[in-house]
This record gives structure tokens, C-alpha cells and sequence, in this order.
């Protein structure tokens, strides 16, 4: 890419966000991301104003089943937030900078800090369906093969050329996700562990999930971490979660299957759980962090 078509990124990220402003009144600080079946947390928000992405200059479409397509302005607990009801994946075909402009169209708006949840398939075999895995660090496959959201030319007015990941998911958030799953009798079903993102659309065969595994990745999925990256290149705070909506097939003995119609069945059962923690954590945000 060159240093033009770097530019024309900056301009387009920014006719979207200028967009966005002049057509509401909120002034997001918190941004979050929905995953696959957790559309549910942009109903939470009060006051909303929802605009459909087909209507959002330079936005791309949602395509998957589970992803409504929608951006939600509103008040989330007293704190001004945009939610993503529907993300957008490299295996729909975009390119790597188009599904995290988002992202940056959060930064230009004011956006502080993002949450961001997906459905992954365990690999860590002490988790069980239903678990809700804090992502406290990624592996991110597709960037060994050059699919990384920062290749090409660098924005300063983005961030800096290197930006440092060994801090991607916030220690303090993790922490106040801890504390509060806690108050909420969450324990038992909280875990917190390393996501690993490949680039889909077809789920894992036995030998890549035992590879995974011994990779030290706890949760497989499709998303997330080319968000945070473009995120935290930005310099927002990011704090992700995994649903771990099956389990990942591990033995040749095993009749289980993967399968999209799982993934969204189990984030329903969890759904009401999920809005819960995210909707406290996002309250809390001002007696714990800068934002
Ligand atoms: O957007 P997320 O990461 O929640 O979606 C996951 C990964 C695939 O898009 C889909 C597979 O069922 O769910
Ligand atoms: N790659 C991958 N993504 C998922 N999303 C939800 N479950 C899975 C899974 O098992 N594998």
C-alpha cells in the first residue's frame, strides 16, 4: 500500500466518524463489539439510536447469520457508548483493514476504551460449554502469514509504527471483570485464558486443535484480535471476552461436530449472564480506570 492510500484511509475513517457525529448527540468514551449471538448487550443501552450499517459511509455489511448489522448509540449504566450489534470477519472477504476500521472510526468519535466479546471453541479441555473465558492474551495466526491490520505504511495519526501487544487486554480491566463476576456469583464459570484467532470460515480439524493446544492457546475463534490490534495501535484500552460456545473436538474417537447453529444456541443460554457482567464492568469504568 502506499503513503497515498494510507492517507485516503485516514480520510475515509474519518468521514465515517464526522458522519456519525453530526448525526447523533452522544459522545461515545466506550465502544464495544458484539460477538456471534450477543447482539443482545445493544438492547441494553437507553436511549438508543440505532443506524443500520447499509446506511454508514464507508461501513461495511454484515453477512453472518447472528450479526444484526446494526450500530447502537446510547447510554450504557450513565456512560456515553457505540456497540457494534454484528462484526465483520476476514472469511467474508474483506480485507484486513476493512473489518477493523471500525476501530479507528471509535478512536476519531472519543471512544476511551473497547469490549469486545466473541464465541470460541474451547481447547482447553477444564473448560465446559457455557464458560466465559477473559481473553488475557492472543495468538495471532493469520499475522504469521503477513495478515496484520498495520501492514503498510503507518498513520502517526493513528499511532506508532511498533506498537507493543504484551499489554493488548488490560490488566486493571481484567482485574474489575474478576471483581465483579464475583459479586454476580459468576465464579464457576469464569475462566481467563490465551484466544487464538485463525481465519476461518471452516472450524479446526482434530490435528490443528491438538496443535493449538500445544501452542498454549485456551480458546479457538475468528475474530477479535485484529480489532484489538488496530485498537490498541490507536492507544484505547481493551478488555475481550470469549463465550465458549462448544467445545473443540480433540480425539479421533469423538462424534461431536462444530457447528454455527451450537455457537449461537449457547450464546442465548449465556446471553442475559454476559449483558450482565459487561453492562457492570462498563458502570464501574470511572472508579477504576482513566476512562
Ligand atoms: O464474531 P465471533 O467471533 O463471535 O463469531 C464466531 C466465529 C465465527 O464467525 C462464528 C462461528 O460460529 O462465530
Ligand atoms: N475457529 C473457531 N471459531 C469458533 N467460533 C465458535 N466456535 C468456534 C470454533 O470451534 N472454532
Amino acid at each position: 500500500m502506499s503513503e497515498s492510500a494510507s492517507s485516503e484511509r485516514y480520510e475515509e475513517c474519518r468521514t465515517t466518524a464526522d458522519w456519525l457525529l453530526s448525526s447523533t448527540k452522544v459522545r461515545p468514551t466506550v465502544g464495544i463489539v458484539c460477538g456471534s449471538g450477543m447482539g443482545g448487550l445493544a438492547k441494553l443501552l437507553k436511549d438508543p439510536q440505532v443506524f443500520k450499517y447499509s446506511d454508514i459511509p464507508n461501513f461495511p455489511q454484515s453477512t453472518v447469520h447472528g450479526h444484526a448489522g446494526q450500530l447502537v448509540f446510547g447510554t450504557l449504566n450513565g456512560k456515553p457508548c457505540v456497540c457494534m450489534q454484528g462484526r465483520f470477519h476476514l472469511y467474508e472477504g474483506y480485507t484486513v483493514q476493512k473489518i477493523t476500521l471500525p476501530m479507528r472510526v471509535f478512536k476519531l468519535m472519543g471512544v476511551k476504551t473497547v469490549f469486545l466479546t466473541n464465541a470460541a471453541g474451547g481447547l482447553n479441555q477444564d473448560y465446559k460449554v457455557g464458560d466465559v473465558m477473559i481473553i488475557k492474551d492472543h495468538i495471532n495466526m493469520p499475522g504469521f502469514a503477513g495478515i496484520n491490520p498495520l501492514f503498510g505504511p503507518n498513520d502517526e495519526r493513528f499511532g506508532v509504527r511498533f506498537p507493543c501487544m504484551s499489554d493488548a487486554y488490560d490488566r486493571e480491566l481484567r482485574q474489575l471483570a474478576r471483581d465483579v463476576a464475583s459479586e454476580l456469583g459468576y465464579s464457576d464459570f469464569l475462566q481467563e485464558g490465551v484466544y487464538c484467532v485463525l481465519a476461518g470460515p471452516s472450524f479446526e480439524t482434530i490435528a490443528e486443535c491438538r496443535m493449538l493446544r500445544n501452542l498454549g492457546a485456551d480458546a479457538v475463534g475468528m475474530s477479535t484480535v485484529h480489532e484489538v490490534i488496530t485498537a490498541r495501535h490507536a492507544g484505547m484500552r481493551c478488555f475481550a471476552m470469549s463465550l465458549i460456545s462448544n467445545m473443540s473436538v480433540m480425539s479421533y474417537d469423538s462424534q461431536e461436530k462444530a457447528n454455527h447453529e451450537e455457537v449461537l444456541e449457547t450464546g442465548r443460554l449465556r446471553a442475559k449472564d454476559l449483558e450482565k457482567l459487561v453492562s457492570t464492568i462498563v458502570g464501574r469504568l470511572e472508579h477504576n480506570s482513566s476512562s
